[in-house]
């Protein structure tokens, strides 16, 4: 491998390493390696800290027409915990094994794209490039945990407001295939616990309305369950003789787009958790009030930054599928509810999606080839003069 592939890689095992894991991330530690990164590309380096312990870095790399509106670069900078006992690679080492797969938590969701914002910089700004628009690259807290510390509190600033952001890229999921899958908008996710209360006994009696039955009843419904509490566990050997008197289930719910938000609630409440068999609910709704045109970026001829952004790829030798609807959620819903078009794409193709699983890992190669993506597609955009 070059020289300066070997180095772009191991700056990527560098971010990797860095625990950011939720619910404990080194927030200030990631802000530090990026500073870093931004001084040795002469980008302008901002943190911001809405709340205490959870900076928002942002970084410019100004363009020479100021008044045209600028691009946003997005990534999140936690990561979802992990069970490192069931990895074949540990979780925050980044080792690189013979096939050339770096795997670490955070190598598809989403460390990868944040640092390959930063290398398709690198190399524009080595190549001599300068921008026409000016380009903003955020790295934000708390994604994993709703955003709302993070993104959330971005876009209702004053600081965001001055930015004048035209376009916001974000994460996307991995693809099987060649081409790369693109979003345009995302499942609205909702948490829902539900608490089943009934009759305590002997673990011998046969009798109706324990809180095991009645929830038992409720779980059979076609959402993941993610959780589920109840008794007491018997150490090995002993007879578990109590029926408890309270059993409790967790639900992720993710909620296309086009669904009747009201309607669904008013279901949940009558059929999953019915005060007729002893229930109780508590929902936890992200949907940020979103509504009509903020759900949904455009994706036809009439956005130019779709056209761009397909062109862009084709042109570095790739290829991007029809956009679709993300199936989980990420910050591109708060920058739609701004009103502006996102689009979640991480150039990371021929890969299994690992998000969330064991053994999260993304090739050197596909690692390179995204970063020239970007590199095209930054040109693109910021190019663009059209204002
Ligand atoms: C409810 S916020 C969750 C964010 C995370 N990216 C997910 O889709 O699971
Ligand atoms: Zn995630
Ligand atoms: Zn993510």
């Amino acid at each position: 491998m070059a020289l300066d592939s070997k180095a772009i890689i191991s700056r990527f095992q560098d971010y990797l390493r860095i625990n950011t894991v939720q619910p404990n991330p080194d927030y200030y530690a990631a802000a530090n390696f990026i500073k870093l990164q931004a001084q040795s590309i002469s980008l302008q380096y901002q943190p911001i800290e809405f709340v205490q312990g959870k900076p928002i870095v942002l970084l410019k790399w100004a363009g020479s027409e100021p008044s045209l509106p600028a691009i946003l670069l997005n990534s999140h900078v936690d990561v979802v915990p992990f069970e490192a006992e069931k990895w074949d690679h540990p979780p925050l080492g980044a080792e690189i094994d013979e096939d050339g797969r770096i795997y670490a938590r955070g190598t598809q969701d989403m460390k990868s794209v944040g640092m390959q914002y930063l290398e398709a910089i690198r190399k524009l700004v080595a190549s001599g490039y300068k921008p026409l628009r000016s380009v903003y690259v955020t790295f934000v807290p708390d994604e994993e945990i709703g955003g709302a510390d993070g993104v959330g509190r971005f876009v209702e600033s004053e600081i965001f407001k001055s930015l004048s952001i035209a376009v916001v890229l974000d994460e996307g999921l991995p693809s099987p295939t060649e081409s790369y899958r693109v979003f345009n908008g995302e499942r609205i996710p909702w948490s829902l616990q539900i608490k089943a209360v009934g009759q305590p006994g002997h673990g011998s009696k046969l009798y109706d309305d324990s809180a095991s039955e009645n929830l038992t009843k409720s779980i059979e419904i076609s959402v993941n369950m993610v959780f589920l509490k109840a008794g007491t566990p018997s150490p090995d050997g002993f007879v578990m003789n109590l029926q408890p008197s309270e059993a409790e289930a967790g639900f992720d719910i993710r909620i296309p787009p086009t669904a009747d938000l009201v309607a669904l609630e008013k279901r949940l409440v009558e059929e999953w958790a019915p005060v007729a068999r002893n229930m109780s609910y508590k929902l936890w709704r992200f949907d940020q009030n979103l509504s009509g045109k903020q759900l949904l970026t455009g994706n036809d001829n009439s956005n130019p930054w779709w056209v761009l952004l397909q062109n862009a790829v084709n042109e570095a030798g790739g290829k991007t599928s029809e956009p679709e609807i993300f199936p989980a959620s990420t910050d591109s819903r708060y920058f739609r509810k701004a009103g502006l078009p996102a689009f979640g794409f991480s150039p990371i193709s021929n890969t299994p999606s690992l998000l969330h699983d064991h053994n999260e890992y993304l090739s050197q190669a596909e690692y390179l080839k995204g970063i020239d993506m970007y590199v095209s597609i930054i040109k693109a955009f910021t190019s663009y003069s059209s204002p």
